[in-house]
């Protein structure tokens, strides 16, 4: 296995859905299968919050659910847990600030896709420098989602984190909805990675294709 290249990470950034078991009613398996009928173009297994499973039974999940991605071509990341994601040969991991340091945990991965996390130009330079491939920024817009969430900074981060020369691909995070998508995108961001704008929507196929759809068409007019 080879690093990814920039531009290959910023491709696969463009609809990047995460999500576990809290995340909603319907079984994981359902919600992701018809996101990846709809066009999502990366995952992330994040199994925490209120009823998350743990241990056999969130490997187990995280096995099923990764099979199904396979199936897709579409990579499968691990939130936080750089061991399950090394013991089932995840495609990558996602740390944040108050997670595993991202340079130890480029030694443990290799070639797999690291993801930081990133609230500010310090944060993304230590990430760049790290080794990360892509950072995630945010919340952008207000959440529910995450309880320990840092106050909204709104798409001006990311033309902030542009102009002070951060390069690597940036996917932003945090309310993001195929109605705010474009403005994300204009700002900056490579890609738009959601919970709730797919795993609690009626349709997660259709609300996954409307995300697609946003980003596409704010690419085009770059
Ligand atoms: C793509 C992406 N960006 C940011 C985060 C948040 O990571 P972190 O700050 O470590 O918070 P938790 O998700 O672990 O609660 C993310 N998971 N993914
Ligand atoms: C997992 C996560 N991280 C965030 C950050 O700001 O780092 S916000 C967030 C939750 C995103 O969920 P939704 O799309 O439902 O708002
Ligand atoms: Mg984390």
């Amino acid at each position: 296995m080879t690093r990814i290249t920039s531009e290959e990470m910023k491709e696969r950034l463009a609809v990047y859905f995460i999500m576990g078991t809290p995340n909603s009613e319907k079984p994981a398996e359902q919600v992701l299968e018809e996101a990846l009928d709809g066009g999502v173009t990366l995952f992330q297994f994040r199994e925490k919050g209120p009823g998350a499973f743990k241990g056999e039974d969130k490997a187990a999940l995280a096995q099923r659910l990764q099979r199904l991605c396979r199936t897709y071509g579409v990579p499968f990341i691990v939130n936080d847990d750089v061991e399950l994601a090394m013991a089932i040969d995840a495609d990558g991991v996602h740390v944040g600030q108050d997670d595993e340091d991202a340079r130890r945990v480029r030694e443990k991965i290799g070639d797999k896709i690291l993801g930081v996390s990133a609230h500010n130009v310090e944060e993304a330079m230590a990430a760049m420098a790290a080794g990360a491939d892509y950072i995630g920024v945010g919340p952008i817009y207000p959440t529910r989602s995450k309880d320990d969430a840092n106050e909204a900074q709104g798409p001006d981060i990311l033309r902030r984190l542009r102009e002070a020369g951060i390069t690597i691909p940036i996917v932003a995070i945090g309310g993001i909805t195929a109605d705010n998508a474009r403005e994300v995108m204009e700002a900056g961001a490579d890609g738009v990675s959601v919970i709730s704008a797919i795993a609690s929507s009626p349709s997660p196929k259709a609300a996954a294709s409307r995300l697609l759809e946003a980003v596409r068409a704010a690419r085009v007019k770059r």
